[in-house]
């Protein structure tokens, strides 16, 4: 199952809403902090647990805890912080691996200008978070680099996904899932992802006034 598309409710509402041409910063920011939760809900749902015993109110008890694995979360820089606070939400403890990746908008290959791994990532659960996933250059690139640095286990959030990422992201990478609120229908010929969000690193960081 390398593609994941979370039909959820609330996942197609509040996706729903960030479609809105006319949405506000604010409000692009606050939904696309709790889809990236929703969708680290779903993409954590087989992680193991291991059992242990507490000191309860009325005696020992058995509870749970999430076995072993330690965590990092990818975000590629800067869309990808637009999701990191939703997804830190359900995992607080998670390490932060920044990578920058910007794609040419002309030639539209990704470019990588920053990698801020955490240690010891090589023994870890590795969630990669950008909201768009459209030619899959960017996606591509930074699982190469984490597979560079040793992540075995790799997994990819992203908030809407062309068939032509899903695609470039499966031929080079067939072991990483990718979990994401929806399967867009194209790209159109400026490499933007029909119907989309628009440039959503523009939304989040209220750099720019109108859509690409
Ligand atoms: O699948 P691709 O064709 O590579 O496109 C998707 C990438 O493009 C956008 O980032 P952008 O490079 O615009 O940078 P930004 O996050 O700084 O806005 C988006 O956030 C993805 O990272
Ligand atoms: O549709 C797209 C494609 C790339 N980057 C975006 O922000 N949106
Ligand atoms: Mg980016």
């Amino acid at each position: 199952m390398p593609i994941l598309e979370i039909r959820h409710p609330l996942i197609r509402h509040k996706l729903g809403l960030m479609r809105r041409a006319d949405i506000s910063t604010k409000n692009f920011r606050e939904l696309a902090q709790e889809v990236g939760a929703l969708l680290t809900y779903e993409a954590t749902k087989d992680l193991p647990l291991e059992s242990y015993e507490i000191d309860g109110w009325a005696g020992t008890v058995q509870v749970e805890k999430i076995a072993g694995k330690k965590i990092t979360v990818v975000p590629i820089l800067r869309a990808g912080i637009g999701m990191l606070e939703g997804v830190l939400s359900l995992i607080p403890g998670a390490k932060v691996s920044a990578v920058g990746v910007a794609r040419n908008e002309q030639t539209l290959q990704a470019h990588t200008y920053l990698e801020k791994l955490v240690p010891e990532i090589d023994e870890r659960l590795a969630m990669i978070i950008d909201p768009m996933l459209a030619t899959g250059s960017s996606m591509v690139a930074t699982i190469d680099l984490l597979k560079k640095a040793g992540c075995r286990d790799i997994r990819a959030m992203v908030l809407v996904a062309a068939p032509e990422g899903i695609k470039a992201v499966h031929d080079a990478h067939p072991d990483v899932t990718i979990y994401t609120a929806s399967i867009d229908q194209k790209l159109n010929e400026h490499g933007y992802i029909i119907p989309g969000l628009g440039d959503a690193g523009d939304k989040i960081f209220g750099t720019k006034q109108k859509d690409a």
